[in-house]
């Protein structure tokens, strides 16, 4: 018997096939290395290269690995990219999510926990965000989440697949034993662009916007660090195979920072002054969008070990600096 990481060779589904190793799990990674890489898969996991819409790869791959649990991952990741490649995002994120779960309820699959996003709510507002906040995507990719979203809400009413939905806000920060970070061959994720800033792999940062409604004009967002995150997915799946049949959590912390109170992290940890250059704004960026993570904290007992800024941020220049020493970071 085995579980299933779709986009296991990801930045985030790579830490948790790790954590799944760790705790004696067998695992098996579908990913088809779009963004991710091979060097991320533990060692001690199968890794099948595919795409998740191959139905037929899917279905061969469950039944040769006896898999009951999936935890789903793949995805197009760059909420810019979705407002120029609706078509795409529409496919990866939400069609090609429908075959893996075809696949999954005609060879008996007994639990999924699904990969969703802040990108959910839209804009934020003010307040902290509960998951029963209105769900107003802004973009093809929120909104290619929350098809997908309800996609397995219907399939789950009419066949007999237990899930959690976890909406993770803003994930930064590396595996604290150093085996897996992020290592994306075309960075957009703020904390690791600051990261790459400070090892010399670009000249500058660009800051998308200082004329939001917000204390200092910046966007603000909840950062989660990967570990903790994982730790949540792990306490889902126990939730799942402990008998829920529907879950449904936001994954962040509660607390905001915006972007420039992150670069001031990042510029005091590191004690590199890197340039910052304010550009307009970036299309698809909501204002503000802080989790409201009590459900998680009540339910689960989900305690988060990693939820300093600094912390987050010292991980992932780790991280960088690990990347430049295998020279594994991308050309
Ligand atoms: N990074 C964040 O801050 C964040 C926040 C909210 C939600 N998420 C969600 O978390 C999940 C993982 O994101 P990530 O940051 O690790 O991104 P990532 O790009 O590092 O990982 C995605 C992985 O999926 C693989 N993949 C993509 N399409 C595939 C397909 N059709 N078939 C097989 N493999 C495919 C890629 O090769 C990659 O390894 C995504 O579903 C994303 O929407 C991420
Ligand atoms: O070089 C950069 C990169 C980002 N930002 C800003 O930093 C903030 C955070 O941006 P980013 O790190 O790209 O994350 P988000 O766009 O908030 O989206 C992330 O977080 C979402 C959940 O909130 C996920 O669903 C997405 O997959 C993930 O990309 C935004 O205000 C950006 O405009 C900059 O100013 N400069």
């Amino acid at each position: 018997m085995a579980i299933l990481v779709t986009g296991g060779a990801g930045y985030i589904g790579s830490h948790m096939a790790h954590a799944l190793v760790d705790r004696g799990e067998s695992v098996v990674v579908l990913d088809d290395l779009s963004t991710g890489h091979r060097h991320a898969v533990p060692s001690a996991a199968t890794l099948v290269v595919g795409d998740i819409g191959d139905i037929a790869l899917v279905r061969s791959t469950i039944k040769a690995h006896d898999i009951r649990d999936i935890v789903h991952f793949a995805a197009r990741i760059v909420v810019v990219d979705s407002i120029a490649q609706p078509l795409d995002y529409y496919m990866n994120n939400t069609v090609r999510s429908r075959a893996l779960f075809e696949a999954a309820v005609t060879s008996g699959v007994e639990r999924l926990i699904f990969s969703s996003t802040a990108a959910v709510y839209g804009e934020g507002g003010t307040d902290l965000i509960p998951e029963t906040a209105d769900k107003r995507p802004i973009t093809p990719y929120g909104r290619s989440k929350l098809a997908t979203e309800w996609m397995l809400t219907d399939i789950a009413a009419a066949h007999p697949l237990s899930h959690a939905v976890l909406r993770y806000f803003n994930v930064a920060g590396a595996d604290p034993a150093g085996r897996c970070g992020q290592s994306s061959r075309r960075a957009t994720h703020l904390i690791k662009v600051a990261a790459e800033a400070v090892a010399g792999r670009r000249p500058h940062v660009d800051l998308y916007g200082e004329d939001y409604d917000t204390p200092d004009g910046t966007c603000i967002r909840d950062y989660v660090h990967v570990a903790d995150l994982v730790a949540a997915h792990l306490a889902a799946l126990d939730g799942l195979r402990a008998g829920a049949t529907r879950l449904v959590y936001n994954c962040g912390y509660g607390r905001g920072f915006s972007v420039r109170e992150v670069l001031n992290v990042v510029r005091r940890v590191s004690k590199v002054q890197f340039p910052v250059i304010v550009r307009e704004r970036r299309p698809g960026d909501p204002a503000r969008l802080v989790a409201d993570s009590s459900r998680i904290q009540a339910e689960l007992n989900w305690r988060p070990r990693f939820d300093d800024l600094e912390v987050i941020v010292r991980s992932a220049l780790e991280w960088e600096e690990t990347l430049a020493r295998r020279q594994l970071q991308p050309a």
